[in-house]
């Protein structure tokens, strides 16, 4: 039988390999929480956001491994909450959207804002820019507005200085995603979401696992050791705080059915001794 004291940790297994392990199976246990990042990780990456294909069955899915945690499960996106639920549809899931401005516990419909809403000229500066552009596509959201560049990448120069100069002008946070730059509140990302979430009654004392593929779910990844969590990376490989890595969006659905298939294991936790690294997990630059 191995030792796990002989398997590498993750860090030590990223050196070796040059690639982060993939994660421990998901167990579906009173001591897990599941945090799911949306677009990029549940969804394949569209060339416009409305263009998305969102697999039948997977607010059904996501409802199921929600009840199989006792509501543990929160998807944490840049995407507004309206926005998540036209995509999913009706689910009794938890969710934070537009990127930490706004969430909903599960087994509610409630929005409760996180951050003070944008002001109205911020969105109106952008559109400007995005009409004199070329027509990039902005899109406005509760808490924070993202402008696409993905099918004018000849913008993006003139975006950046755009939207640094509000940024600097108003005190708002610009974040750069996927082919988007997004303002947003001062103190609202997915670390924030996450915390929001940890802190309450259902998620306390939890270990959490956040699944994300985009720069701006590093927020969370660093997050995740405040509560003895860790971050799963979701595709190519690059330089993050996440701990383990799946190559891409099916092998995430892989991955949570397979826990479904399994089944509630109530006294394991979805710690693997053998990949789970008794130092500190926020170490950065392991795979650098
Ligand atoms: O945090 P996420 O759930 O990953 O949301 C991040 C942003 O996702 C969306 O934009 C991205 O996906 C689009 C559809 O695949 C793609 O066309 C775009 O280039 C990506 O940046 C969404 O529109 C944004 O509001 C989210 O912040």
């Amino acid at each position: 039988m191995t030792d796990p004291s002989e398997s590498p940790s993750p860090s030590e297994a990223a050196a070796q390999t040059g690639d982060l392990p993939r994660p421990p199976a998901l167990r579906l246990s009173p001591q897990t929480a599941l945090f799911l990042d949306f677009d990029g990780t549940l969804v394949e990456i569209a060339d416009h956001p409305d263009e998305v294909i969102v697999p039948a069955d997977l607010g059904a899915m996501l409802a199921r491994l929600s009840c199989e945690l006792d509501g543990r499960l929160a998807i944490v996106s840049g995407r507004s909450l309206a926005a998540l639920e036209t995509m999913l549809g009706p689910i009794d899931v938890a969710m934070a959207g537009s990127h930490g401005g706004e969430f909903r516990p599960a087994g509610s419909r409630e929005v409760h804002p996180l951050a003070d809403p944008l002001d109205d000229s911020v969105v109106e500066r952008l559109s400007r820019f995005a009409s004199d552009n070329g027509g990039l596509l902005v899109e406005p959201k509760p808490y924070s507005v993202a402008v696409h560049y993905r099918r004018h990448p000849e913008a993006l120069e003139g975006l950046l200085a755009c939207a640094t100069a509000i940024a600097e002008s108003d005190g708002l946070k610009l974040k750069h995603g996927k082919q988007v730059i997004e303002l947003v509140m001062p103190g609202s990302d997915k670390g924030s979401a996450v915390t929001r979430f940890m802190q309450s009654d259902l998620f306390a004392g939890t270990e959490p696992m956040f699944l994300g593929d985009d720069v701006t779910d590093e927020d969370a990844f660093k997050e995740m050791a405040r509560f003895a969590g860790c971050g799963v990376l979701v595709g190519p490989l690059r330089e993050t705080a996440a701990r383990w890595r799946l190559a891409g969006v099916d092998a995430v659905h892989d991955w949570l059915a397979e826990a479904l298939a399994t089944g509630a294991s109530p006294a394991s936790t979805h710690t693997d001794p053998e990949t789970t690294p008794s130092n500190s997990r926020t170490e950065a630059g392991h795979n650098q």
